[in-house]
């Protein structure tokens, strides 16, 4: 198969742990007879430093012109630390997010028995945990008017929601139920949002068209705490852009460490594939890095393009290299690899056809197809 990839590195340890994924991609191609070919793109602080611009042109059309995009991430503190910055790096993303319509995020979250010592929750609470977040991405609060009156004394941030915006990721989540456990719960802030009673209007009148797919409906606040005492109740959450960036950092906490999460955006064209951390600005140059968040977005990139024992080797690879304890920082701050080594590892692994080695987690040995 030949496919075209935008790579988007971004800032801070964007390239590092970006640089694992092609390094694993290249090891898939090379033991399947793929070809993957990559064109390099700018965007967030990077694209501003270049160009003055977070989400030149040029990237949106390499974007447009290739079949899927890895992305690292974007986010720099001179910035962050200047709330009167008029161009951020943030909006290179969110703009990026908007023009290729990718309203839906999915976020699978995944628990390794290798470790379990790393979640703050007891073996037994971690038990059947397996859950996929279906977060939008291109509406709601992020995407609203923004205002700072003139005398700095007040600011506004609207939040709208559309029907039509609602309905198209709800259909996505409810078809991806269908696959799964037949579970979909609804998170909001319905005793108080409007637009989390059309969210639960939407919801409810399309749950009709899936009868046999379970629906619940729990306030964000409840399902903050639900998150952390009994997370497999959860199969298929559906929620709105910020309670799904929320909640989504908050789950990682399960699987052992943000650097771990993957995920994918897909819309009306062409898919983007994340971690789901950012640029993580303390890390970056320094090669300490988990990089498997990164590694396991390219495995979601590979589901994408119907590469599903591909994308198996990869996630057989990361469970070895937990496994095997070549863990990076936050996950054992003793005896830890470099993220250069963990990408150097899974690689390997691939490339000398070891999938035999394992099988252990069974949460892991599933394509997310998507
Ligand atoms: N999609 C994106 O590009 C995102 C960008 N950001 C941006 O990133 C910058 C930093 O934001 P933060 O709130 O500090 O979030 P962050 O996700 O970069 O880091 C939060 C904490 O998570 C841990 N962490 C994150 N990624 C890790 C990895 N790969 N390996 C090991 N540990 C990891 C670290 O302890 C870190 O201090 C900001 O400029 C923010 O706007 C934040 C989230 C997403
Ligand atoms: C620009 C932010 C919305 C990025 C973020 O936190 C995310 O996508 O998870
Ligand atoms: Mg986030």
């Amino acid at each position: 198969m030949n496919k075209k990839i935008a790579v988007i590195p971004g800032d801070g340890i964007g390239p590092e742990v970006t640089n694992q994924s092609v390094k694993v991609l290249d090891a898939v191609a090379k033991r399947f007879g793929h070809q993957f070919d990559y064109r390099y793109a700018v965007m967030g602080a990077v694209a501003i430093d270049q160009t003055g611009n977070p989400l030149p042109d040029a990237t949106v059309d390499t974007c447009l012109q290739s079949d899927a995009i890895l992305f690292g991430a974007i986010g720099d503190p001179k910035y962050d630390n200047n709330p009167a910055a008029s161009v951020r790096p943030e909006q290179g993303l969110l703009k990026l997010r908007k023009v290729l319509q990718l309203f839906a995020n999915i976020r699978p979250i995944d628990t390794y028995k290798a470790l379990q010592h790393m979640s703050p929750l007891k073996a037994k609470q971690l038990e059947n945990v397996d859950f996929v977040i279906f977060r939008e991405l291109t509406g709601g609060i992020y995407f609203g008017k923004k205002e700072l009156q003139a005398d700095g004394t007040v600011a506004v941030d609207e939040c709208t929601y559309s029907v039509e915006e609602i309905e198209r990721i709800t259909k996505l989540a409810f078809e991806y139920a269908q696959k799964r456990r037949k579970k979909l719960t609804l998170v909001d802030k319905a005793n108080v949002l409007e637009t989390s009673r059309l969210w639960r209007k939407v919801v409810q009148q399309l749950s009709a068209n899936y009868p046999d797919v379970s629906v619940d409906y729990m306030f964000v606040d409840n399902a903050a705490m639900q998150i952390i005492l009994n997370p497999a109740q959860f199969d298929v959450v559906l929620t709105e852009n910020m309670f799904g960036d929320i909640i989504s950092d908050e789950a990682s906490v399960l699987s052992g460490s943000l650097g771990l999460l993957p995920s994918a955006s897909i819309g009306n064209t062409v898919a983007l594939f994340e971690p789901i951390h950012g640029s993580y600005p303390q890390a970056a140059g320094k090669d300490i890095a988990n990089p498997l968040g990164s590694i396991l977005s390219a495995a979601m990139l590979l589901d994408h393009f119907g590469l599903q024992q591909e994308a198996m080797a990869v996630r057989k690879a990361v469970e070895w290299t937990l496994l095997n304890g070549f863990v990076s920082k936050d996950i054992d701050p003793v005896n830890n690899y470099s993220t250069t080594a963990i990408g150097d590892l899974v690689a390997d692994h691939i490339d000398r056809n070891k999938d035999s080695d394992v099988g252990v987690n069974t949460s892991l040995n599933k394509s997310t197809i998507i």
